[in-house]
């Protein structure tokens, strides 16, 4: 059994959780760990000099649980996946040409060294301010953001955590331009593991 690792990182509201989830329908044998699926409780996550909540921070998030989850998918893809309620598409001539895809996808994937270290193949979604802002006070979470946080906090918080990153996406192109170019490289990396001997 082989497998690969991929990586979606970038912008909050770049399309991240989008095209991974496209991506996951796409390719047999893969499934998602969800960065914000880690985001500590509300009273754990500090206040800033200004007031913001840190979000946009590691430590905003449990890493080590999410470094867990990922050594799961590592140990026993096959298991992990019947776990998501996913099943297993076996479509190679024998268990040592398939192949696995973990798709880990979140704004700050890159920024934490030991899960960074993981990824076979990254991918950093962008979108420029005003259609961040847009996108984003679209959204509800929880909790809301106060008045000013994209501005203020959110925004160059990003700014400072991109300057650590590698191939970016352009996240104002459609969803299906997005996902035909990063599926077509996914299923070249793929054709390349399975060529590889066991
Ligand atoms: N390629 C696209 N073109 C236009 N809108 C898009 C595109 N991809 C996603 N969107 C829209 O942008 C919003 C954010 O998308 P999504 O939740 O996938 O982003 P995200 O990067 O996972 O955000 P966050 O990290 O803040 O959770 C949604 O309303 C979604 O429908
Ligand atoms: N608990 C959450 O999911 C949560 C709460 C408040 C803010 N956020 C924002 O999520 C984005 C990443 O997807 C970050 O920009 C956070 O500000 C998430």
């Amino acid at each position: 059994m082989k497998t690969l690792i991929v990586g979606i990182g970038g912008v909050t509201n770049g399309g991240k959780t989008t095209l991974a989830n496209s991506l996951q329908e796409q390719i047999p044998n893969s499934c998602i760990i969800a960065q914000d699926s880690y985001f500590k409780d509300d009273c754990d996550v500090p206040v800033d000099s200004s007031g913001f909540k840190q979000y946009d921070i590691l430590d905003a998030l449990h890493m080590q649980t999410m470094i867990r989850d990922v050594d799961l998918w590592r140990r026993d893809p096959e298991s992990f996946l019947r776990q998501q309620g996913l099943k297993p598409q076996l479509i190679a001539p024998s268990i040592n040409k398939e192949v696995f895809v973990l798709i880990v996808e979140g704004f700050l994937i890159f920024n934490h060294r030991p899960l960074n270290e993981l990824f076979d193949k990254k991918y950093f979604m962008e979108i420029p301010y005003d259609a961040c802002k847009r996108r984003r006070s679209s959204r509800a979470y929880m909790p809301p953001d106060p008045p000013g946080y994209f501005s203020a906090y959110v925004w160059p918080m990003y700014l400072k955590n991109r300057e650590e990153m590698e191939i970016f996406l352009d996240g104002l192109k459609t969803k299906e331009e997005l996902l035909a170019a990063v599926y077509e490289d996914i299923c070249q990396e793929i054709e390349r593991l399975r060529g590889k001997s066991a």
